[in-house]
């Protein structure tokens, strides 16, 4: 068996709390308060910021050169595709980014991702970046799957139902064998451990979002 097929079965179990989780069943339905919405986008706007930066990182230690490209494309697609989903979003709920600071599960999910991809091997950022990409393809099609008419949060749900976010999530995750194949076993530990932290800091983000999370101090 190749390795990610081994990653997404250990994170099945989470998977399935992420897919009922009330944030994700009402955002399915589009029943989803506005302000819980609000406030994931403005989190997630301050994600991807450092997201793009992590996967930049990763394209800079990237070897061979073809790879350092592919991380460059992933880094451009998190600023371009989603600042344009932002900012339309931003537009139609009245969201503004003024004052807003990362919330606990945001600071620790960009921080761990940061911390993550500058310092350790190529290999282990590499399964620490896979969930953002993965989970979300799947979130996005066990969503669209039960399409619901006139959800306001249909233009979300298209961007990673679609086809071309799918064709780069199949990317991340063939370069993620890649990488594995070439590991030692200790790496590929690591690598296992890093995929399940994210993934958890996955379900946390939204998780943070539903209960409108802020610093209790
Ligand atoms: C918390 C959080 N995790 C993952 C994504 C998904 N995502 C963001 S950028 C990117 C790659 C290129 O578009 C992907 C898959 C998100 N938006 N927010």
């Amino acid at each position: 068996m190749s390795f990610t097929p081994q990653l997404w079965h250990a994170i099945t179990p989470l998977y399935h709390s992420i897919t009922a989780h009330p944030f994700i069943a009402e955002l399915t339905q589009g029943t989803l308060p506005q302000e819980k919405f609000q406030h994931y986008i403005q989190q997630d706007a301050l994600y991807l910021a450092d997201f793009a930066r992590a996967l930049a990182v990763m394209a800079a230690k990237a070897e061979p050169t073809a790879w350092v490209h592919r991380y460059l494309r992933f880094a451009e697609g998190a600023i371009v595709v989603e600042k344009a989903l932002h900012g339309s979003y931003f537009q139609t709920f009245g969201i503004s980014e003024e004052g807003v600071v990362k919330s606990p599960a945001c600071f620790a999910y960009t921080n761990y991702l940061t911390a993550t991809c500058w310092q350790q091997s190529f290999a282990v950022g590499v399964a620490a970046l896979l969930p953002c990409f993965w989970i979300y393809r799947e979130v996005g099609n066990f969503i669209w799957q039960q399409h619901q008419p006139d959800n306001p949060y249909q233009a979300w749900i298209d961007t990673y139902a679609g086809e071309e976010f799918s064709a780069i999530v199949d990317e991340a995750i063939q370069l993620t064998d890649a990488v594995a194949q070439v590991a030692s076993p200790e790496t590929r530990h690591q690598m296992q451990e890093a995929f399940l932290y994210s993934s958890r800091l996955e379900w946390l983000f939204w998780d943070s979002a539903y209960r409108l999370e802020q610093w209790p101090v």
